[in-house]
């Protein structure tokens, strides 16, 4: 089996005041995308500044492909745009990347090539020359991304890498991190941009108060969160007792309801109360883990009598998701 690219094992940085992050243990397979959520004050930064080295762990062990972390072996490895970055103001944009370039002992004839191509990949190639205290927000954060990939690392480590973007900085971001992920090197984004978790990462985990609440796949986690819809006809809520209890499922009325057969709407109080429950038609819903579950539901639905008359399923996005995991939570995601 291939080294991991990250791996880490119960993890943990206590600050003095007691924040920070507790036992965290992941592993990040070469090639991968790796999302890191979790609100502000999680302790994302904190593990990550453990990863590239600028922070000692309190205990726990981490490993970046195989090498320990902190040592030059491992720093040698990654690339990492930090969170709170800023660059000489008097240097212009190529002078910024080039000074990365000779930090990592690079040659001056291989700079001399890497800059201006970094400079292009990342869409600073026409205000190379000028000066960073003319940069906006957004053009200091992709001089950042370029000095982050100056030496072409494995494994690249991004606080945030798109909140001072726009929509279309974000896009062009995102296509350059494709194009890494493309290339087999790994990503490791702590990121608010929820979307730009779901579009880019393979797998995730989310972090509150200093641990890991949930981690897998991102695909995984959706899955399970898929809620589906069924339209049935003869509807009774014994019916639905019934159901709730042969498949263990929490099966309930949706708040998408329709018109009656005999066109009056059918409203919740009415399939309790209401007279007319034969001819009921109403949506009923239920998260389920697979197709599979979904078809042996319609089965049962059919077995009992009353009509199918449409399944649908409505996929929670990973920001849904995210609010409901977080919410109800310690919102600032800090230790009591
Ligand atoms: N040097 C420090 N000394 C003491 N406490 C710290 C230090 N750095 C961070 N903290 C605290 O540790 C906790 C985690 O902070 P961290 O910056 O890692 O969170 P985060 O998830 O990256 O948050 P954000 O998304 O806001 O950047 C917070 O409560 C923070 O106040």
């Amino acid at each position: 089996m291939s080294v991991p690219a990250i791996e880490t094992r119960a993890l943990t940085k206590e600050y003095n005041n007691g924040r920070g992050c507790r036992d965290v243990s992941i592993t990040v397979g070469k090639g991968e995308a790796f999302g890191f959520l979790g609100p502000n004050g999680a302790g994302k930064s904190t593990f990550v500044k453990m990863l590239v080295g600028l922070i000692t762990p309190s205990s726990g062990s981490a490993a970046l492909l195989g090498y320990k972390i902190g040592s030059l072996a491992a720093k040698s490895l990654i690339g990492y745009l930090p969170e709170l970055y800023r660059y000489q103001e008097w240097m212009t944009g190529e002078e910024v990347v080039e000074l990365h370039a000779r930090l990592c002992r690079m040659e001056r004839s291989v700079a001399a090539k890497r800059v201006p191509a970094l400079l292009e990949e990342v869409g600073l190639g026409q205000r190379g020359r000028d000066r960073v205290k003319h940069y906006s927000k957004g053009m200091q954060q992709r001089l950042g991304l370029a000095c982050a990939l100056v030496n072409d690392p494995e494994i690249i480590f991004l606080d945030e890498p798109s909140s001072a973007l726009d929509p279309i900085g974000r896009r062009e971001v995102r296509n350059i991190l494709e194009k890494l992920k493309e290339r087999g090197k790994t990503i490791f984004l702590n990121s608010h941009l929820l979307e730009e978790v779901e579009l880019l990462c393979d797998r995730m985990a989310l972090l509150n108060n200093g641990v890991i609440l949930r981690h897998g796949s991102v695909s995984e986690v959706l899955r399970k969160q898929t809620k589906w819809l069924f339209k049935v006809g003869g509807f009774t809520p014994f019916l639905r007792s019934w159901l709730n209890e042969q498949t263990g499922l929490h099966i309930r009325l949706s708040s998408r309801q329709e018109q009656s057969i005999h066109g009056e709407r059918n409203s919740v109080d009415q399939l309790h109360y209401g007279q007319s429950q034969d001819e009921s038609v109403v949506w009923l819903e239920a998260e389920l883990d697979s197709e599979e579950q979904a078809g042996w539901l319609n089965a049962l639905i059919v077995e009992q009598g009353m009509t199918l008359y449409e399944v649908t399923r409505e996929q929670e996005r990973l920001e849904e998701w995210f609010v409901n995991t977080v919410s109800g939570l310690d919102h600032r995601g800090e230790r009591e």
